[in-house]
């Protein structure tokens, strides 16, 4: 133990107080001192820095070899201490479960992104970007517009029409309203318990005033899920998708003529076949809910903040467009999208500087090389995404909007650009979100000119499980003359 204590002792970190360690370093900082508070630790030790809560260790990486170790082993794929902060809600979906059930339920849900059936999204997701296009015509001349309230609502509805099968009527777009906000309240929950220690135990917490507004906050997330697996209940027909999902041909997906290919299919499926039961499903459906809407419209609130003062680059994006599609109206397909290597490093760079999942974290049970040093596990690890893809030694200009440096051979270290994590445990969504993301931006651009309000110098992050900024973002919307 003496020299595991010097090997982990060994890494720097702020001084904690006796007992408590670093426990109470965070508890009068607003999430948004807090998010700095970190950048300051990144920047005061160049290699890693480590945290003692009480009796736990975490150490947080932002060296991509670092990274490597840890990624890149399957030693390490459990998730880390401060996620169970979100078990509450999201229980034992994909994000958050581990062993033969993480294999198990990923092995249901792959199937579920599958280019074929991605093909057949990309159709749902041109009517979802031009509704989103055709909504904020009454924001045309406005003198800002704060986009994220738009771009959730496109979110949600791409998640619900593509993966969840389900197309929201009147009452159930209510309740999305209601999820949006709850999501949001969600956020400063879990900072309020993450920076109180004595929060951290579920019992203490439960009985708290917040952990009471946590509750009600559960409970609103909950009926928004319940009414959307309902709807696809209703819907009936999904006996055979099992079979039909394994065989070669793409009509497969089509039964008694009815399209078939929804991962929320794929779960009830797997329930008529006893491979999930009902709690499992709102499980998942909270998960795949949360991770297939947040994150999009975060990345597309930063990638329209930025194309906004990048002018060039609006016009390089179009100018692309127009050629791949030879000038024509038609829709784009998957092989179109994929062609579109500008507008794809213009959403790499934004994902670069403004990684919706900002930070990951594991727990550590095994020995792991950090700093060249083979050292005993610590309790958790965290990844600062964040400041991985803004190192200095890895990205020329690392605080500057180039997407013309993912036009070429990358010249970083392959694990200091991780926006949808990598190894095992990776984005299962990634390409789903790449294709919004790209269907989105060329549908908004073709029809509007996005001019700058919210400067990138303007922005003040805060600890939230997304990255989020203090005050809204804002772009200004002019009509597009066609020339
Ligand atoms: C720009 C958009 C997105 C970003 C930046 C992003 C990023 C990430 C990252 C970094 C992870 C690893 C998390 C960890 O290690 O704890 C992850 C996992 C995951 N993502 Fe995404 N994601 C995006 C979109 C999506 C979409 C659209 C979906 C669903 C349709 C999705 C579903 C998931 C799920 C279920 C996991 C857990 C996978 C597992 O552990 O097996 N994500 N994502």
């Amino acid at each position: 133990t003496s020299t595991k204590n010097k090997e982990l002792k060994g890494i720097p970190g702020p001084n904690g107080m006796f007992i408590f360690g670093n426990a109470l370093d965070y508890f009068f900082m607003t999430s948004e001192s807090a998010f700095s508070y970190f950048r300051y630790l990144t920047g005061k030790h160049k290699r890693m820095f480590q945290l003692n809560l009480l009796n736990k260790q975490i150490v947080l990486l932002y060296h991509p070899e670092d990274v490597e170790a840890l990624i890149n082993s399957t030693k390490h794929n459990d998730k880390g201490y401060l996620y169970a902060f979100l078990r509450p809600w999201l229980n034992d979906g994909l994000l958050l479960s581990s062993g033969t059930k993480w294999h198990q339920r990923r092995k249901i849900l792959t199937p579920a992104f599958h280019f074929k059936i991605l093909r057949h999204f990309n159709e749902v997701l041109i009517d979802k970007s031009a509704k989103f296009a055709e909504n904020l015509q009454s924001e045309v001349n406005q003198s800002k517009t704060n986009i994220y309230s738009f771009l959730t609502d496109f979110t949600i509805n791409s998640i619900c029409e593509t993966a969840m099968g389900t197309v929201l009527d009147q009452e159930s777009s209510s309740v999305s309203r209601c999820y949006k906000d709850a999501i949001h309240e969600l956020g400063t929950h879990l900072f309020n318990r993450a920076s109180s220690i004595w929060l951290h135990p579920e019992p203490l917490f439960n009985l708290s005033q917040v952990g009471r507004a946590h509750k009600s906050t559960l409970d609103l997330i909950t009926s928004f899920r319940d009414c959307v697996i309902k709807q696809r209940r209703q819907d009936g027909h999904f006996t055979d998708l099992y079979k039909t999902t394994m065989t070669e041909s793409d009509d497969d997906f089509f039964i008694n003529g009815k399209k078939r290919f929804a991962m929320l299919d794929l779960l009830l499926n797997a329930e008529q076949q006893g491979t999930i039961n009902s709690e499992g499903i709102n499980e998942e459906v909270d998960t795949f809910m949360f991770e297939g809407h947040d994150t999009t419209a975060t990345g597309l609130q930063f990638a329209f903040m930025l194309l906004a003062n990048h002018p060039d680059a609006q016009d390089r994006i179009l100018e692309e467009y127009s050629t791949i599609l030879n000038s024509s109206n038609r829709r784009p397909t998957l092989s179109d999208l994929s062609e579109l290597k500008y507008l794809e490093a213009c959403i790499k760079e934004s994902l670069r500087l403004y990684p919706p999942v900002y930070f990951i974290e594991r727990k550590s049970d095994f020995p792991l090389k950090l700093g060249g040093i083979e050292r005993p596990p610590p309790g958790s690890i965290t990844i600062l995404i964040f400041d991985l893809h803004r190192r200095a030694d890895q990205f020329i200009e690392p605080l500057e909007f180039r997407p013309e440096r993912f036009m070429k051979e990358p010249t970083w270290h392959p694990f200091s650009y991780l926006p949808f994590s990598a190894g095992a445990r990776n984005c299962i969504g990634q390409k789903f979100a790449m294709m919004e993301m790209k269907l989105a931006i060329t549908t908004v651009l073709s029809k509007y000119r996005l001019l700058p309000v919210t400067k990138p110098q303007d922005l003040v992050f805060k600890v939230d499980i997304v990255l989020r900024t203090k005050d809204p973002v804002y772009v200004k919307l002019e009509e597009r003359k066609k020339t």
